[in-house]
């Protein structure tokens, strides 16, 4: 596939903010060099692309959704590169990139590949055990795999690995049990500090979604502050806390919670428990009592992802010492190699049912080990990103500004709706995360964005409501924008930037959801002949002409020099 340096492209067309640097979306060796970027947002008040990228990929995935085409996976397999899990990704990819020029794949082809792939594992922290079984099981399938017409080998072991990783992982997802009569008792295990009180309430917060009653019964009898956070996250989340001090024993206190839970007629009682340091007999010997007292239908052990192999170590030692019925995995937003994810199942035989990928209470997810298998391979978490998706923003709503977008109407109370939904998915940096090929942002770059959201919201918040519908008031009028400026505290440049940024969006939007009407994501080569017409006139009256050329002088003229990361200042 024709190696194009998207990063550039997207820095500039899209305006594109923090985000845009250090990814290589098609991730041929030399790279775009960081201080031949223009990155508008950065720095400056504009910004504009985790917009207009949100709507890009919004849109896209409806459409992707409605044709059920799964032509993502086809097009950015083993040439995108993935934030999360970076040096794993890369180090897959140098396996693809041997195969470059075979025309099969042999036994002998493989040897090199294969090499960098156990290399790429172990140092993502997986397990040796699990390194080389799946080491053998890929190569096993790579020989025997023989030619396929129009599938390079590079492309043939990619598909192996990824069925491999997925396997590895589990295969399916593995939902929650709940009890058929009387109320699912969940009692949570962990050590301490690997966010299991959190845990507690982010379950209870996804429970309720699904529309079941939860109580939380606060068991950590050792630590009183931890009864104080679960009460804390309790009302946050709005589910009862059922505490009894720290004097009555853990397993009374459950037996405790569970009948007035019974009695409430609540579906699913969470049980928070001590954590230890380490493992100790003591701690081992009062959860045995606590799950005897509960008879639970489901007990998670809670491991931070950050702990690689040793999650899956501490995974099987719970198992063998009080019987689990899986693992959550929490801090999974923090873990960069991956290993914990990848070694769990494997090690344990027990499966990873939910992860936590976040501080907030909607940061809790089921684990789905082919996305996870995606985000490695540097696919993404593109089903993720739906879901998230579909929960802030109804299908008409995207219906509707697409035809906003394709009538060049779009403006700045959509502009503020999408800013919005975005924030509701999460922090940016999450957002970025599931999206395809966007790449690394430093904490300093996200921190920016957000700020620089924060600034934009404030100016289009001191414009009147026909100001935000029709953005043209404030492309003519100086003294409106100086209205803006002083009702929202920034400068009148930033006002007129902000301006001009809706009007260059107008445009490149249109480009862009012109060429994704096709149903699936836009090869490069279309995504970049449709952001090369974006800078032509769009057809019309001579007066519509006049005014736009107008406009496009006022957009130039209010053009920020550009600043912050990739610019010479
Ligand atoms: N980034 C991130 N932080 C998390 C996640 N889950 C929990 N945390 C944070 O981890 C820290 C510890 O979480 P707690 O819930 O107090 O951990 P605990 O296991 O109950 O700790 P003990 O009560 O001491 O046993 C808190 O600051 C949480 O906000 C996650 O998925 N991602």
């Amino acid at each position: 596939m024709e190696a194009v340096h998207l990063s550039a492209v997207a820095s500039r067309h899209f305006s594109t903010p923090s985000f845009s640097h250090n990814r290589t979306l098609y991730s041929s060796s030399s790279s775009v060099k960081p201080n031949t970027l223009c990155s508008p947002w950065i720095g400056s008040t504009t910004p504009t692309t985790s917009f207009s990228t949100r709507n890009l990929f919004t849109n896209e995935i409806w459409s992707w959704v409605n044709s059920k085409s799964v032509t993502v996976r086809r097009d950015m397999r083993g040439v995108v590169r993935a934030e999360m899990f970076g040096q794993l990704t890369s180090g897959l990819e140098a396996a693809w990139s041997k195969l470059k020029g075979e025309e099969v794949l042999t036994k002998e082809n493989i040897v090199e590949p294969m090499r960098d792939i156990r290399r790429a594992l172990l140092e993502a922290d997986v397990s040796l055990p699990v390194v080389r079984r799946f080491v053998q099981a890929v190569t096993d399938q790579a020989v025997g795999v023989g030619l396929i017409r129009g599938v390079r080998p590079d492309q043939q072991l990619v598909k192996i690995v990824h069925d491999e990783l997925v396997k590895l992982m589990g295969g399916e997802v593995c939902e929650l049990v709940f009890s058929k009569s009387g109320p699912t008792v969940i009692l949570l295990a962990g050590l301490q500090g690997v966010g299991k009180t959190t845990v507690c309430a982010k379950l209870a917060n996804y429970l309720k979604k699904q529309g079941k009653s939860c109580m939380l019964v606060a068991g950590d009898v050792y630590r009183p502050a931890a009864i104080d956070q679960l009460s804390i996250l309790g009302k946050q989340v709005d589910v009862p806390v059922y505490t009894a001090g720290t004097d009555v024993k853990p397993s009374e206190i459950a037996k405790q919670g569970l009948a007035d839970a019974k009695k409430k007629k609540i579906d699913v009682v969470i049980v928070d428990t001590a954590g230890r340091l380490q493992i100790d007999k003591t701690m081992m010997d009062e959860l045995k009592e606590v799950k005897q007292a509960l008879n639970p239908t489901e007990v998670l052990l809670v491991v931070d992802a950050m702990t690689g192999q040793e999650a899956a170590a501490l995974v099987t030692t719970f198992n063998l010492e009080i019987g689990i019925t899986g693992a959550i995995l929490t801090k999974l937003d923090g873990d960069s190699r991956g290993g914990a994810a990848l070694s769990v199942k494997e090690v344990s035989g027990k499966p990873i049912k939910l992860v936590g990928r976040g501080e907030r209470m909607e940061d809790l997810e089921p684990f789905y080990p082919d996305r996870m298998a995606g985000r490695i391979l540097g696919m993404g978490d593109v089903l993720s990103f739906v879901e998230k998706a579909q929960e802030v923003m109804q299908q008409e709503d995207a219906e509707e500004l697409q035809k906003k977008i394709m009538s060049a109407k779009f403006d700045f109370n959509d502009f503020l709706k999408q800013t919005r939904a975005v924030a509701k998915m999460g922090s940016v940096s999450r957002v970025i995360g599931m999206i395809p090929g966007m790449g690394k942002a430093t904490p300093a770059q996200i921190r920016e964005a957000e700020k620089n959201l924060k600034v934009m919201e404030a100016m289009i918040e001191a414009m009147t409501p026909e100001e935000r519908e029709k953005p043209e008031l404030l492309a003519e009028s100086p003294v409106r924008r100086k209205r803006v400026a002083q009702g929202s505290g920034k400068t009148e440049q930033q006002v007129s930037q902000l301006v001009a940024q809706l009007f260059q969006m107008r445009v490149r939007m249109k480009n862009l959801m012109g060429v994704m009407q096709g149903g699936s994501i836009p090869t490069l080569s279309n995504l970049e002949e449709a952001l090369k017409t974006e800078e032509k006139v769009p057809p019309g009256t001579a007066r519509r002409k006049k005014r736009s050329e107008s406009r496009k002088q006022f957009v130039e003229s209010a053009r920020p020099a550009p600043r912050g990361f990739g610019s010479k200042n």
